[in-house]
């Protein structure tokens, strides 16, 4: 599903965040991101959602080449994909319900889909009984877990989450990961970027070790 090859991120000013990175991503798989601060974990999201243009390399996610989309194409492009914050990045003043319908407003779907599907997406987080609160009434794992159902209201065919659990103590993450892994066993590709190697350790899934850049070899890739 997600191809990089050859794929080299240099900043404005000269700093190489990703040198020469090539790896694939099946789909339907369940796949962690992980490397000391500042090894590029957020680069190689933000290239996967557009964000930012590989300097050399090419990304392909289903088929796609990212690298030749327009604005268009990748305002379409991000409809299949869903993104969770480290800091979930709620609109705190408005409910629940809102925040999680955001996408589905954005892509204008109708209001009683709207309705239908984030009460669906809020059923899954277990936050049903929550949609008329504001988000600063949540727990940190609560708001987590309103972000995950934004993220998964359009049903997208790939989760990108950076640092998902990085403000959360270990049950709590452990709470979200199980989350995750529900999302991709019903066939959602899943990528989540960590630094927490005793929780990756403890969960079966492949590991993407990035280090200054360069993905460290591996058997798997
Ligand atoms: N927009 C930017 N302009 C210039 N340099 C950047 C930019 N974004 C990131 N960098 C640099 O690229 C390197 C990789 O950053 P990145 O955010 O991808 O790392 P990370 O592995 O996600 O780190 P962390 O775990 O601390 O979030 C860092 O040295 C960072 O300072």
């Amino acid at each position: 599903m997600i191809h990089f090859d050859q794929v080299s991120k240099r900043y404005d000013g000269g700093f190489e965040a990703l040198s020469s990175v090539s790896c694939s991503i099946e789909k339907g798989e369940m796949v962690f991101l992980t490397g000391h601060s500042g090894a590029g974990k957020s680069t190689f999201l933000n290239l996967l959602t557009a964000i930012e243009k590989p300097s050399s390399g090419q990304i392909r996610v289903d088929g796609q080449q990212l690298n030749t989309l327009t604005k268009r194409d990748i305002a379409f492009y991000r409809r299949k994909v869903g993104i969770v914050h480290q800091d979930h990045q709620l609109i705190m003043d408005q409910s629940v319900f809102n925040n999680v319908a955001q996408p589905l407003l954005i892509a204008g779907e109708a209001p009683n889909e709207v309705k239908r599907r984030v009460r669906a997406a809020l059923d899954k987080v277990g936050l049903l009984s929550k949609e008329k609160f504001n988000p600063v009434q949540l727990s940190g794992g609560e708001q987590q877990r309103v972000g995950i159902a934004r993220a998964v209201v359009k049903k997208p065919d790939l989760i990108l989450a950076d640092e998902p659990t990085g403000n959360l103590d270990p049950e709590l993450s452990r709470d979200i990961m199980n989350l995750f892994r529900q999302f991709n066993e019903v066939g959602t590709t899943v990528l989540i970027a960590s630094h927490d190697l005793g929780l990756i350790a403890r969960l079966d899934y492949r590991v993407l070790s990035l280090n200054q850049g360069k993905l460290l070899a591996s058997p798997f890739q």
